[in-house]
């Protein structure tokens, strides 16, 4: 019950209580219940009138904003757009359909005020000048605190400002160097494992999606944890299990998050659904697992002198964190550092596959740039030196992570009155945030944005570029901007280098059936539905 309807209620029995004390001759003391009952329907009916008509439609200061011109229906709104598939999409065609200055006003059930931001400089408002008058919407707080604890994704404020300057140093420029060593030899390593699984299999048909989550994993582990999960070697690893299970891109899955979006934590909890108890024991699961992950960690810092690069030993030295508070990053870590990267691989190949001339060029680079892969496994070689001067490799990354952003939709909510592009925005207005759209653009990338050109990457001198030739930084949003940014977004890139230049290095792939069409879905990381079958062929790299 909210706040609005017990006041109904409170106020309806007081009046009841009033009407039969003070006028009895109008109102039988004897009829009191049923009095009660009809000034409850009375206000109620004139609440639901307010919420649902007035305020919306006659009131709200974000009326006259430019709507979508089509999708509306009574009581839902627009909020079928919060099921459409690919997420993200149905934004995608509402900035396209859509004339306006910034700021398209939608409404989502019970036609409550939403706005889809929609140019650079309502994005540089919500993002970065004014990014604390906003928040993660309380509803998906909840939801997402179940699998990430209070880490750093989580938490508002000056609880963020606190725990953002204290883990920022663990992902410097000179850290993520030093960690590329371990992206290296972990991308040789999934190349040989793949090679290894190819060798049983006379189609060399396999689905890539399951890798990628091995090897991303066995990622986050060494760099975040210092400890090598090596699920790649260890297929059904406990902590693969649990994740595979929670992100499992299933209908199911998406409905019971869109469902926590609309309905209160105590209403889903109710629900007689099988998912609620596997969710519990899951997240227990990995609860259990990192708790022991920071016990095991202490115990060796106090017995070994060596200072480990990995972010949770730097997170240790610094003195800032109790132990559950690390519990809660390593949670957070773990899962926002290995199914983003894992699915941004995941797309690379897809892209790649079905661009076999831009993949030729691509390899032609890797195997012309890097003659010794193992080369780049002596401890002196500057890998990052390497890898961020390939133009093309670069430029490829890019134009995945533009097409296919890891978190295609995401929202925040304003935590006071505030402004976005001098347009009043009331406190507790829900706004979009949708890389997906954004990226795709046309009016920000031109006719050819939904097209995977690499090259747009690259400048008349042959340098990878920062904007892609678009105007301003805010039209690539993968890694959002501002205080709320990806604090890994430098990890995340020089991952995916190493993992994609290893990969295309050594196979040649294509679609197992290409006139598949591939359909992105997953609940809020973007992951292929049906998963991603590639037919591999190891091609010859210098040894
Ligand atoms: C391709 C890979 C990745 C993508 C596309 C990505 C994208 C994002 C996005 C969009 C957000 C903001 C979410 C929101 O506020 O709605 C975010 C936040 C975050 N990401 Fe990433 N991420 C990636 C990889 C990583 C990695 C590798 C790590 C850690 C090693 C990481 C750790 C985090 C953390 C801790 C936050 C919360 C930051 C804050 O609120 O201050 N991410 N990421």
């Amino acid at each position: 019950m909210d706040f609005t309807a017990s006041n109904i209620l409170l106020l309806s029995l007081v009046e009841a209580a009033v009407s039969v004390y003070f006028f009895p001759q109008v109102f039988p003391r004897n009829a009191l219940a049923s009095f009660y009952l009809i000034f409850v329907i009375v206000q109620g009916t004139a609440w639901c009138f307010q919420k649902l008509i007035i305020y919306p439609f006659f009131l709200s200061p974000l009326r006259h904003l430019p709507h979508p011109p089509k999708g509306f229906y009574p009581l839902i709104g627009h909020g079928l757009i919060l099921f459409k598939r690919p997420p993200g999409q149905a934004f995608l065609n509402i900035l396209k359909e859509t004339e306006n200055d910034g700021l398209i006003h939608f409404r989502g059930v019970f036609h409550a005020d939403r706005l889809l931001l929609a140019s650079p400089a309502a994005l540089a408002d919500v993002l970065v000048h004014r990014s604390y008058d906003f928040e993660k919407p309380p509803w998906a707080r909840n939801f997402l605190r179940k699998f990430l604890g209070d880490g750093l994704l989580m938490t508002e404020g000056d609880e963020h400002r606190h725990q953002r300057k204290h883990i920022m140093p663990a992902f410097s420029f000179r850290h993520i160097k030093e960690l590329y060593p371990v992206f290296w030899s972990k991308s040789i390593e999934l190349c040989q494992v793949v090679s290894r699984e190819l060798g049983e299999k006379p189609d060399k048909v396999l689905d890539i999606g399951h890798f990628s989550t091995m090897v991303t994993l066995d990622i986050i582990g060494l760099a975040g944890l210092g400890r090598d999960i090596g699920s790649l070697r260890n297929n059904d690893d406990v902590l693969i299990e649990n994740y595979e299970e929670i992100l499992e891109p299933s209908t199911e899955k998406a409905v019971y998050f869109v469902l926590h979006l609309l309905f209160p934590p105590w209403v889903m909890a109710a629900l007689p659904w099988k998912l609620n108890e596997r969710v519990k024991i899951t997240t227990g699961n990995l609860k259990r697992i990192c708790g022991e992950f920071v016990a095991n960690k202490k115990s060796r810092m106090k017995m070994e002198s060596e200072e480990g690069k990995d972010i949770l030993s730097i997170m240790l030295r610094s003195n800032n964190f109790s132990d559950n508070g690390l519990v809660d990053q390593l949670l957070t870590f773990l899962a926002a550092g290995h199914e983003t990267t894992s699915s941004a691989l995941t797309w690379a190949t897809h892209l790649l596959s079905t661009h076999p001339e831009i993949q030729t060029r691509l390899r032609t680079e890797i195997q012309e740039n890097i003659p010794d892969r193992k080369a780049l496994l002596d401890p002196n070689f500057d890998i990052a030196a390497l890898l961020e001067s390939l133009p093309y490799l670069n430029a490829v990354c890019n134009e995945v992570l533009r097409l296919f952003p890891t978190i295609p939709v995401s929202a925040r909510m304003a935590s006071r009155d505030t402004t976005v592009c001098g347009h009043f925005i009331p406190k507790g207005t829900l706004l979009q945030v949708v890389p997906w759209a954004t990226n795709r653009d046309p009016a920000l990338w031109g006719p050819d944005s939904e097209k995977f050109i690499p090259e747009r990457w690259i400048d008349e001198s042959g340098r990878t570029t920062m904007n892609g030739g678009a105007d301003s930084n805010y039209s690539f949003l993968t890694f959002l901007h501002g205080p709320r940014s990806c604090i890994g977004e430098r990890f995340a890139r020089a991952e995916m280098r190493a993992l994609v230049a290893a990969f295309v290095g050594e196979f040649k792939m294509q679609m197992a059936n290409p006139e598949e069409k591939v359909r992105p879905g997953g609940t809020i990381t973007s992951k292929p539905i049906d998963g991603m079958r590639l037919k591999l062929e190891p091609v010859t790299w210098g040894e």
